[in-house]
């Protein structure tokens, strides 16, 4: 059936019907109430909302949902093209009637035909759409087919990965209970791993505590130790003062003890005299008397001679003048008696001042002298401690320390041209500390343990290190050696200026130290023992400075030509023997300084363009000190190692020739293998090279561990010798960052074959 036009649009209707069911789009298919069929009306518009209404993909479907989908559409799909069909057939028998009736009726086709013609036009029209919508059809069904089966394909293999899936779910729930059975008791390891780290943390805290507790003990120790020196002193200078005036009042005590003594023999004396006087008053009294009675006696006779009594009257007159006399000079004695009383009384009364006086100073003095023995006891004490917390924050350290010291420019260097090539930062983390190399456009900062400016005294970086030497005593291997270019200050460091008392270098200033802290123990019971050895390495080759009788012959024999070989061993204890080297024992610094200057005699010193008195050895002080305390029956067992090293210094820049440039190339091997260990130490590697340069393998036990090392770098502040001293920054710096671990304190017995060892 052919509709009327609507919209200008041709309205089609066709129905189908399948086994008594109308089948249509499920989409809005409007029936058609008047329609013979009773089938479902089609507008072209239908029919393209239909082919146009392909299911929408939705990403959230599964592949079954989507398959389900498909096939629904499928389905009506093919219902439609079965309603083409029909239609096609419906509109071919259509024309066929047509035709039929065209033949019928040649009017009806006359006026039929036009708009058959037309119908037949657009039937046409339509079919050919319908036909090419047919072919888009049969080829989106092909392709709906083919993504069908695509679709099932995809969905039997997604069936199996599900299947696959299903199992490996299993098998991962399985390892899921494993993997949560491991995660609980990883949990719980978790856990106590977190307990742990938090009693380590709370650990380290402690120990960061302790330590900082240590720094403060040890600073109120040594503060503590400063003021009862302070106390000491000032105790000794009370103590004496008292002792002068103790003395005085003894002597004033004597003074008056024996002028009291004088006048109470002047007292007995005058007593005696006084007697004496009495008695002859008393018998002069008598004598009167008598006389009187002789007088009356005669008187009564008066006639008898007046001659006598004239006589008689003049005896008379001169006993009674004797008689006044005498009283006064009893007077006189009596007066002097008094005053004498009284002076003993005043004597007396001093002695007792002077004796209470005494008393009190007695007590004071005994009281000073506990409080003196108080403050050393606790002096001694605080000592010890003091050693104890500086070896403590020394061990904890565990690292080769660096001192840093540049020297002043001499006489004939001049910066004034190129301008300042060192300078030290001012922050607070850094002063003290730290010092910058500063070369054109670029400025290299480096910090040390300890950095001495030019200007500091040989005496204040003694002081620095004076802790460290005394370390040597209480029996620890130490080693403290010089590195830097040649003419850096090296030797002016470690050995001083020659005769120049104030400028005495490290090695000098140790001894001394050495030999006076040993008599200041001596009182605390301890004896030591000390052995000195020097040498030098030259050329690769070991010399002996201190053998007897040291010819030039010997020096070339030494040199490799024949001779003694000295050959480095180290023992189990860490010890270190020079086979066949000379070993002197020395008890005081005299000594020492004597063997020192034989050593010098020795040394080579060779002359390049960079320094005349260039040394172009390495010279090594050994001092092997043996302690025993007598009341503790403690031993004590150290080394001091000096080391003054040859001059680092680049082949272009020394201008060596000959003889000199072998030397130079021996030190620059050397040096280069110092620092070859140093970075493997510092890298931790499992093989150190200590056995490529005679100069490692010496100072393998101070480089390798178990002793406390110090290097000071020397640095010169001309501008002309930046690079070098960059160069020397840089290996210091990385010296400074290498662990050696922790020192340890020899304290065990002597081996009996300890002359032999070197360190
Ligand atoms: N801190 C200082 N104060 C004063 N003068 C110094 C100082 N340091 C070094 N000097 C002087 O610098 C010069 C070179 O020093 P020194 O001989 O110690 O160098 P060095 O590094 O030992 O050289 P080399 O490697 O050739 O032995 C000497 O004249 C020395 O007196």
């Amino acid at each position: 059936m052919v509709g009327p036009a609507k919209n200008g649009r041709v309205r089609h209707a066709f129905s189908v019907v399948n086994g008594g069911q109308e089948l249509g789009p499920s989409s809005a298919p409007v029936s058609n109430a008047g329609s013979e069929s009773g089938g479902i009306e089609f507008t072209r518009e239908d029919v393209d909302a239909l082919l146009n209404e392909r299911p929408k993909r939705k990403d959230r479907f599964s592949l079954k949902e989507k398959c389900e989908t498909m096939s629904e559409y499928i389905k009506r799909l093919k219902l439609c093209i079965k309603w083409f069909q029909e239609l096609e057939e419906s509109y071919l028998i259509e024309r066929k009637k047509l035709e039929n009736d065209v033949e019928v009726s040649e009017r009806q086709r006359d006026e039929m035909g036009i708009l058959l013609k037309n119908k037949e036009e657009e039937l046409n029209s339509i079919i050919a759409e319908l036909r090419k919508n047919y072919a888009s059809l049969q080829e989106k069904f092909t392709k709906e087919e083919l993504d069908k089966m695509a679709a099932m394909e995809s969905l039997a293999r997604e069936r199996e990965t599900r299947l696959e899936i299903e199992r490996s779910q299993n098998s991962l729930s399985d390892e899921h209970g494993r993997v949560q059975r491991e995660l609980s008791s990883a949990t719980q390891k978790i856990t106590s791993l977190n307990d742990m780290y938090k009693r380590l943390q709370e650990y380290i805290a402690s120990l960061q505590q302790y330590n900082s507790k240590l720094h403060n003990d040890l600073s109120t120790v040594e503060e503590d130790f400063k003021r009862v020196e302070k106390e000491k002193v000032c105790m000794v200078e009370n103590l004496s003062m008292l002792r002068g005036q103790l003395s005085v009042s003894k002597q004033t005590q004597d003074d008056a003890i024996k002028q009291r003594d004088a006048l109470v023999n002047e007292v007995a004396s005058l007593r005696m005299e006084l007697q004496q006087v009495r008695d002859d008053r008393d018998r002069h009294k008598l004598q009167v008397q008598t006389l009187t009675a002789e007088y009356t006696t005669y008187k009564e006779s008066t006639e008898k001679s007046s001659f006598e009594v004239d006589n008689l009257k003049s005896k008379y007159t001169e006993l009674e003048v004797r008689c006044l006399s005498q009283t006064d000079q009893i007077k006189t004695l009596k007066d002097q008696l008094m005053i004498a009383e009284e002076k003993v009384q005043m004597s007396n009364l001093t002695t007792l001042e002077t004796r209470t006086d005494y008393e009190g100073q007695k007590k004071l003095i005994s009281e000073l002298q506990t409080r003196l023995a108080d403050a050393e006891f606790k002096l001694i004490e605080g000592e010890m401690l003091r050693k104890k917390l500086h070896n403590t924050i020394l061990e904890l350290k565990g690292n080769i320390r660096v001192f840093c010291r540049v020297r002043p420019l001499l006489a004939d260097e001049d910066v004034s041209t190129e301008g300042k090539v060192i300078s030290y930062p001012t922050s607070m983390d850094a002063l003290g500390r730290g010092i910058d190399l500063v070369q054109p456009g670029q400025k290299h900062s480096f910090t040390f343990d300890k950095v001495f400016m030019p200007e500091i005294s040989q005496e204040d970086v003694f002081e620095d290190i004076s802790q460290l030497v005394q370390s040597a005593l209480d029996g620890y291997k130490v080693c403290i050696f010089a590195y830097g270019q040649t003419g850096s200050g090296k030797t002016y460091t470690m050995m001083g200026k020659p005769g120049d008392q104030d400028q005495k270098g490290l090695v000098p200033r140790s001894l001394e130290q050495i030999f006076k802290t040993i008599q200041s123990l001596q009182p605390q019971g301890w004896k030591y023992e000390m052995q000195v050895s020097m040498l030098e390495i030259y050329n690769e080759t070991i010399r002996d400075l201190l053998a007897p009788n040291r010819s030039s012959s010997d020096m070339l024999r030494e040199n490799g030509i024949g001779g003694k070989q000295y050959t480095i061993k180290h023992d189990a204890n860490g010890n270190t023997h020079v086979s066949d080297l000379t070993i002197v024992d020395v008890c005081t610094a005299k000594e020492v300084s004597y063997l020192l200057e034989r050593a010098e005699h020795s040394r080579s010193v060779g002359k390049t363009q960079m320094n005349e008195q260039s040394s172009r050895s390495h010279f090594v002080f050994t001092l092997r000190i043996s302690g025993v305390n007598e009341s503790t029956e403690q031993q004590v067992q150290g080394v001091l190692n000096l080391i003054d090293l040859a001059g680092s210094e680049r082949l272009s820049k020394s201008g060596s020739t000959g003889d000199r440039l072998k030397e130079t190339q021996a030190i620059n091997k050397s040096l280069s293998s110092l620092s070859d260990v140093i970075f493997a130490l510092a890298k931790k590697e499992d093989h150190v090279p200590f056995r490529n340069s005679k100069l490692t393998y010496l100072l393998q036990p101070c480089l390798g561990g178990d002793s406390k090392t110090l290097m000071f770098v020397n640095i010169s502040p001309e501008p002309s010798s930046a690079g070098e001293s960059l160069c020397s920054l840089r290996f210091a710096s990385r010296v400074n960052a290498c662990d050696i671990g922790v020192p340890r304190r020899q304290t065990s017995m002597r081996p009996p074959d300890s002359r032999m060892s070197y360190g």
